[in-house]
Order: structure tokens, then C-alpha cells, then sequence
């Protein structure tokens, strides 16, 4: 009898929860053994879930818990893709992990046309993860007395926070006061990585701060208007993690021989679609599908999936000018890293490596600001395909044919 064997075996019997295997046996084994209850128990075939190429030794403890093997996503590359940013200057392939039949296609039309045009722009115009405790006061005359203490002991907060990292930067706390509850949202610096851990670890530290020295008492670190995993509009209007635009001018001739439809015909549905009925439908994303490539580059690249919900806060404008079409996205609130996280995984740090992106930037920070750079100028690639296929009446035969 394998180990794993004899171990499901405890699990069945009761003497183990699936939980417990790890404390019994290196990571590969105690896989092995709670795939193997799972299997039995729902008589389920899940030899495939376990013959993919991820060694539980790089993923138990750090990125998963009670793990019975892994998922495999076709990962595609759409490019090269040229970016003028204020971070990268280069061509990049850009890894998209999807099931969505088309979407790699659409986007390498998009990046077609981007290098025909010269190359998109890109920039960082803000760096700032959030995490924002709520605090119980008395009444909102301790509200305001909390609100006064934290303007005028910023560094005392920031003293604190900073303690706990040795690369974030406390850059600002916002007060929020609603009744008895006062909201401090801690903006961070966090450089190459994705900072919700660091963020969190500072602003906890920050908090005990707040409570040793106000009338203020925590009641949750984080209180909601971070906000994380949540649409919420304060990141499209804040921002967080980082804020970043991208945008390109594509001579007529290029948007009618690749896209199909004329300048005129792809601004009319950007301002019909993407505004008008975005503005009608209360949506918070004012674009056409950026969360597409916003998920399959974080598939791709180890980023925090669940931040495709914020990742995606996008507007896209088009102009039709006199013999050009000006288009651009803006990402209000990406949030991705190049350190920490699911970063660290094998195919993840590949696909990092293959925009060469991967680790710590120099100066400490850059590698991220390239990571976004480089999404926002595929987002805008693919807002483009799309566009000009909506304009052009091909969205569905496309996916007729390469979706099915
Ligand atoms: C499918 C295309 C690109 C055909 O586009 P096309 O212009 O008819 O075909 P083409 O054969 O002339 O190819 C043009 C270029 O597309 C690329 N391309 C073409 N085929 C491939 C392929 N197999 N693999 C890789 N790249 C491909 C490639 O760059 C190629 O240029 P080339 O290299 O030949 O000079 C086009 O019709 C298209 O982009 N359609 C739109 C599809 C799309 O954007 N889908 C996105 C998902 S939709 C969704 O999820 C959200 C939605 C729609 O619900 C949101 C909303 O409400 O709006
Ligand atoms: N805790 C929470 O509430 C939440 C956590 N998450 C998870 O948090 C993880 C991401 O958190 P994150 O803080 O990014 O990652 P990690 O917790 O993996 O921490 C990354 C650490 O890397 C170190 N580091 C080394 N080089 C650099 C560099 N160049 N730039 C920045 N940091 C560097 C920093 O250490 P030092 O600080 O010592 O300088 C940093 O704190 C993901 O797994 C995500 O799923 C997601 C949402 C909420």
C-alpha cells in the first residue's frame, strides 16, 4: 500500500481530516492521498487533476490549502505588442490564459494595428493600494476629535506602517466619517508587489496606533471602502493599485483594412455602446470587454484573480479626427504585482519572464509599473478588435467560427 494510499485510507476511517495530511507526509503524498478520498467519495475521475505539470511542494502553504492537484487554462500570446510607456519601451508578446474561443485572435488584430500604428502610449499616473479599517466612536463629535488626531499625526502613522516593510510607502490616509463609524483608508506604495498582504500588516500596525492614542476601537481592518474584490466607485474614482492609461493613433487606412468598418462607424459605437448605454445600464465599466484581458493576463502572470472585479473598472474614448482615429482605455484601479502572490509559481513566473517583468524592478517598482503598462496597452488592443468587429456586424460569425 503507497503512502498516499494508506493515508486516504486514515481519512475515510475518521482518524484524519483532509486538512491534517500535510502534517503527515511531504505535500506531493498528502495530494496525492486527499485526491484520492475526493475521487472516492464522488466517484469522480481526478487522475488529470493530478498529472499536471505544478509540484505541490511550490504551491501548499503559501498558495493554496487542501490541494488535490491543479487546473490547466490554454495559455495563448497575442503581439508582439509595442508600448511606449513611461516604465517600458519595447515589443512585448502578451500571455493571455482563457477558454474563450476568439479572444486571443481578437486581441493579436488589436496588436496588429497597434504596431501599424506606431505603437501605443502608456503611463502610471498613481500607485496606490488601499486597505481602510473601520473604527467604533461614541457619536461624531468622537468622530471628528479621531478625524483631527489622524490629520495632524500622519507620521506617527506612517512611522508605524512602515516599520512592519522594508519596501512600503504610507502616501496617504483619508478619513471617512459616517455616524458613529470613522473609515481611515491608508494608501500604500507597495512597489513590485500587489501589496494587499503588505498593506494589510501595515495598517494593522498603523491601527494600533489609532486605538492607543484616540477614543477610536477597531472594529474590522478592513472596513470596505478599500475596496477589494468589490465593484465600488471610489477605486474608479480614487484609484487603486495602480491608475493607468493607455492610448493610440491609427491612421484611417490601417483601421479600415484591418478593422473592416471607418473611424466614423467605430467612434459612433464606442459613444452608443461603451457610453451611453454603459451610462444607462449603471455600470461602473465603461468599455467594451477590458476585463477580458485584465483575467487573462492575471491567469497568466499569478496575479490575484478575484481583482479582475476592480481590474476592470476601465473607460475607452474614441475620436474619429480628420484622417485618424484617436482611441484610449484608462484602468482606474489594476492591481498587479511582479513579487509575492501567486507570482512565484513556475508557469506563472514564466509568463512573467516572457514579458520580462519577472521579480523586483530597479528602481523597485518599475517591473509592476511595465506589468500595467503592458495591460493597458492589451486592453486597448482588444477594445479596438471589438470595436471594429461590432462596427463591422462580425462579433457573432466570429465567434461562429473560432468560438464553438
Ligand atoms: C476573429 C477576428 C480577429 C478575425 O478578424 P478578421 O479581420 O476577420 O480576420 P483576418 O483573418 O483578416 O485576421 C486579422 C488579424 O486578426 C488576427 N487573427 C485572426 N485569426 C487569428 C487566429 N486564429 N489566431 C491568432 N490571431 C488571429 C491576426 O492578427 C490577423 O492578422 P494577420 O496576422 O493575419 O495579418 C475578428 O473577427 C475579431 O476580433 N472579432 C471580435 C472577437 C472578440 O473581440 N471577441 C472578444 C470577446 S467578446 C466578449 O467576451 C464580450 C462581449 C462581446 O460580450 C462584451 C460586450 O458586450 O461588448
Ligand atoms: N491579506 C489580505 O487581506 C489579502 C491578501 N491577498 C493576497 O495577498 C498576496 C499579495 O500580497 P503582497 O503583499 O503583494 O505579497 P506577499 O505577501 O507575497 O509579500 C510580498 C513581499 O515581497 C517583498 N518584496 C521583495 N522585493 C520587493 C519589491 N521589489 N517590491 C515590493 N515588495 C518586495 C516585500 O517585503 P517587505 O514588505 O518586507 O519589504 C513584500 O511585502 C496575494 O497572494 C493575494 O492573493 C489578497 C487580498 C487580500
Amino acid at each position: 500500500m503507497s503512502d498516499a494510499t494508506d493515508l486516504a485510507e486514515r481519512v475515510r476511517s475518521g482518524d484524519l481530516a483532509l486538512h491534517d495530511l500535510d502534517d503527515h507526509a511531504d505535500p506531493a503524498t498528502a495530494t496525492e492521498a486527499r485526491r484520492l478520498v475526493v475521487a472516492r467519495e464522488t466517484d469522480t475521475d481526478l487522475d488529470g487533476v493530478g498529472a499536471t505539470a505544478l509540484d505541490p511542494a511550490d504551491a501548499v502553504g503559501t498558495a493554496v490549502e487542501n490541494m488535490i492537484g491543479a487546473i490547466e487554462i490554454p495559455l495563448g500570446v497575442a503581439g508582439p505588442l509595442p508600448v511606449a510607456g513611461g516604465a517600458t519601451d519595447d515589443e512585448h508578446y502578451l500571455p493571455i490564459a482563457t477558454t474563450e474561443g476568439a479572444l486571443v485572435a481578437s486581441v493579436n488584430r488589436g496588436c496588429s494595428i497597434l504596431r501599424a500604428a506606431d505603437g501605443a502610449n502608456a503611463r502610471v499616473t498613481k500607485r496606490s493600494m488601499t486597505r481602510a479599517p473601520v473604527f467604533r466612536v461614541a457619536d461624531v463629535v468622537e468622530a471628528e476629535a479621531v478625524v483631527s488626531w489622524v490629520r495632524e499625526n500622519r507620521d506617527a502613522l506612517r512611522n508605524a506602517a512602515e516599520e512592519t516593510t522594508s519596501h512600503g510607502e504610507l502616501t496617504e490616509v483619508t478619513p471617512y466619517v459616517v455616524g458613529d463609524s470613522v473609515f481611515l483608508r491608508f494608501g500604500y506604495d507597495t512597489k513590485d508587489a500587489m501589496g494587499m498582504n503588505m498593506a494589510t500588516i501595515a495598517t494593522r500596525a498603523a491601527s494600533e496606533v489609532v486605538e492607543e492614542q484616540t477614543t477610536a476601537d477597531l472594529v474590522a481592518l478592513s472596513g470596505n471602502l478599500c475596496t477589494d474584490k468589490k465593484p465600488a466607485a471610489i477605486n474608479a474614482v480614487e484609484g487603486r493599485g495602480r491608475s493607468v492609461v493607455a492610448d493610440v493613433t491609427i491612421p484611417n487606412e490601417v483601421v479600415e483594412d484591418r478593422l473592416h468598418a471607418t473611424s466614423d462607424a467605430i467612434a459612433e459605437v464606442n459613444t452608443r455602446k461603451n457610453l451611453v448605454g454603459s451610462a444607462k445600464a449603471g455600470s461602473l465599466g465603461f468599455n467594451a470587454h477590458a476585463a477580458n484581458v485584465v483575467a487573462g493576463v492575471f491567469l497568466a502572470t499569478g496575479q490575484d484573480a478575484a481583482q479582475v472585479v476592480e481590474g476592470a473598472n476601465a473607460i475607452t474614448t474614441v475620436e474619429a479626427r480628420e484622417d485618424e482615429l484617436y482611441a484610449s482605455v484608462s484602468l482606474a484601479s489594476l492591481e498587479v504585482g511582479t513579487v509575492g502572490g501567486g507570482t512565484k509559481l513556475p508557469t506563472q513566473s514564466a509568463a512573467l519572464s516572457l514579458l520580462g517583468v519577472l521579480g523586483g524592478g530597479d528602481p523597485p517598482g518599475a517591473n509592476a509599473d511595465r506589468l500595467a503598462e503592458v495591460i493597458a496597452a492589451g486592453a486597448l488592443a482588444g477594445e479596438l478588435s471589438l470595436l471594429g468587429a461590432l462596427a463591422s456586424r462580425n462579433l457573432s460569425s466570429a465567434h461562429e467560427e473560432l468560438g464553438r
